[in-house]
């Protein structure tokens, strides 16, 4: 059974029997049948649905926004806020694939050349539960533009998210089959992989799903884009503005109550200001509201599941007990639901849990570095390679700095977040490829190069000849 749980209660909401292997098949059937026309469309016609996916978005966001929730417990203003986001990013790809999509002339000894985006086909997109609707929405708008169709598996812990993106789809003029929400089991999703009828996997998700997927993948020689955890830090150095990295800091590690692959998960603090910076930092922690994700002024709801609290306690716990200091929180609360409160260790250091580890929850790391190098150096002392930001009056500097760091984006004097104008994504064991931005709508094309003759000089194999 795929079971809503309400992690506020701990209580079941509902539960669906998974589809069988006669729905799986009839999904990709009509999903490679409805993208063989698909793809015949202009990209002016096809952002037409985008531009419908975003009203439908915004009609509907109270109800979606509740979902979500109710599903996997965010505060509901961030709810909210994630709905309005999928519906940017449908309008934002309306606006610009056309541009993203249009011919590229190059010049050669050709009489013309050219590269043209052609769609790949049907694309398998394995979804985590923490964005439930902008996880799916960031991957379909442009891929929708570009001419794929697509097959959504969710976390089982989100079934009623997922099918309320099957039915958007559907009230914006999905084309029929063009589009399915599978309600699956992990075990059926290497068959689907395999499937002729898939020419492509995005996964977002943990690093050890993705290593699974992309073994997967690999063997069917797929092209994936795999989105995986992250271990971001947050570099205080000393000439920061601290009140200010302070208070981007609380929102940096707790928004989406920790559980963001690019929440800011160690803090990276220049030792001579690093007791003024805890002392910032805590009294803005110890202000968050715990309670009711349903309330308008919580900022700490439950965690999304019973386990996922209790793994990431067991890091707190083996962090202390290696030396670090609990500053704050650090004790699960009694009574119903998957709460954990904010919690601050001090004084981490490179070999324990909460540094090597990704930290999926309320918990912040602070480490302190000697300097600017160190901090650099204990930035990069880590498997992810997803997002980083960096706190320095010194703009040159931070200038120079970014380009030391080992992730897919690096903000100064600010924190990381995603957005439909920049390439998102990471390196090491955070994943390859990226979403949004010109790079996302490039993946999941076949970027096809067109010559055309008779040539002006004959071809050689150096054009320098
Ligand atoms: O969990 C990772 C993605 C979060 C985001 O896109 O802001």
């Amino acid at each position: 059974m795929i079971t809503s749980i309400n992690p506020a209660t701990g209580a079941e909401v509902v539960h669906f029997e998974p589809h069988n292997d006669a729905v799986i098949e009839s999904a990709l059937q009509a999903a490679a049948a409805a993208q063989r026309s698909w793809r015949q469309e202009s990209v002016s016609e096809r952002v037409k649905l985008l531009t419908a996916m975003a009203r439908v978005l915004r009609s509907g966001k109270a109800r979606y926004a509740a979902l979500v929730t109710e599903e996997m417990g965010k505060p509901i203003v961030e709810s909210e806020g994630e709905i309005e986001k999928c519906a940017w990013n449908c309008d934002f790809y309306a606006d610009h694939a056309p541009n993203y999509l249009a011919d590229e002339p190059i010049a050669s000894n050709a009489s013309e050349s050219s590269v043209v985006f052609d769609p790949l086909g049907v694309v398998l997109a394995i979804m985590p539960w923490n964005y439930p609707f902008w996880q799916f929405f960031r991957f379909a708008a442009p891929a929708f533009a570009a001419g794929n169709g697509a097959i959504l598996k969710h976390a089982n812990n989100v079934p009623r998210c997922a099918m309320a993106i099957a039915e958007i789809m559907e009230q914006a003029g999905c084309p029929r089959g063009l589009f399915a929400t599978l309600l699956i089991e992990p075990s059926k999703v290497a068959s689907i992989i395999a499937d002729e009828r898939i020419a492509a996997v995005t996964l977002t998700g943990s690093t050890e799903v993705g290593a699974i997927v992309a073994a997967q993948a690999g063997k069917a020689l797929k092209k994936q884009v795999l989105e995986l955890g992250g271990s971001d830090p947050f570099i205080v150095l000393a000439d920061a503005d601290l009140k200010e990295a302070a208070a981007i800091a609380v929102k940096a590690r707790y928004i989406n109550v920790g559980q963001s692959c690019v929440n800011a998960k160690r803090f990276i603090i220049e030792e001579s200001i690093a007791d003024e910076f805890v002392g910032l930092f805590c009294a803005e922690v110890a202000n968050l509201k715990i309670g009711d994700p349903n309330d308008r002024d919580t900022n700490i709801g439950p965690m999304a599941r019973a386990n996922l609290r209790d793994g990431l306690h067991r890091q707190v716990e083996i962090t202390v007990a290696a030396g670090a200091t609990l500053r704050l929180g650090g004790k699960p609360f009694e009574g119903q639901g998957y709460y954990y409160p904010p919690t601050v260790l001090d004084h981490v250091t490179r070999s324990m849990t909460a540094f090597r580890e990704e930290t999926f929850g309320p918990v912040a790391a602070i480490i302190r570095a000697k300097d600017a190098d160190e901090a650099i150096e204990l930035a990069n002392d880590t498997e992810f390679g997803l997002g980083a930001a960096l706190w320095t009056r010194d703009l040159e500097s931070a200038r120079k700095l970014a380009r030391r760091i080992d992730a897919g984006a690096v903000f100064i004097n600010g924190m990381v977040a995603s957005d439909p104008r920049y390439p998102f994504g990471g390196i090491k064991r955070s994943g390859y490829g990226r979403e949004l931005g010109v790079y996302g709508i490039r993946e999941f094309v076949n970027i096809k190069t067109v010559w055309v003759g008779p040539a002006k000089v004959p071809p050689t194999t150096s054009p320098r000849k």
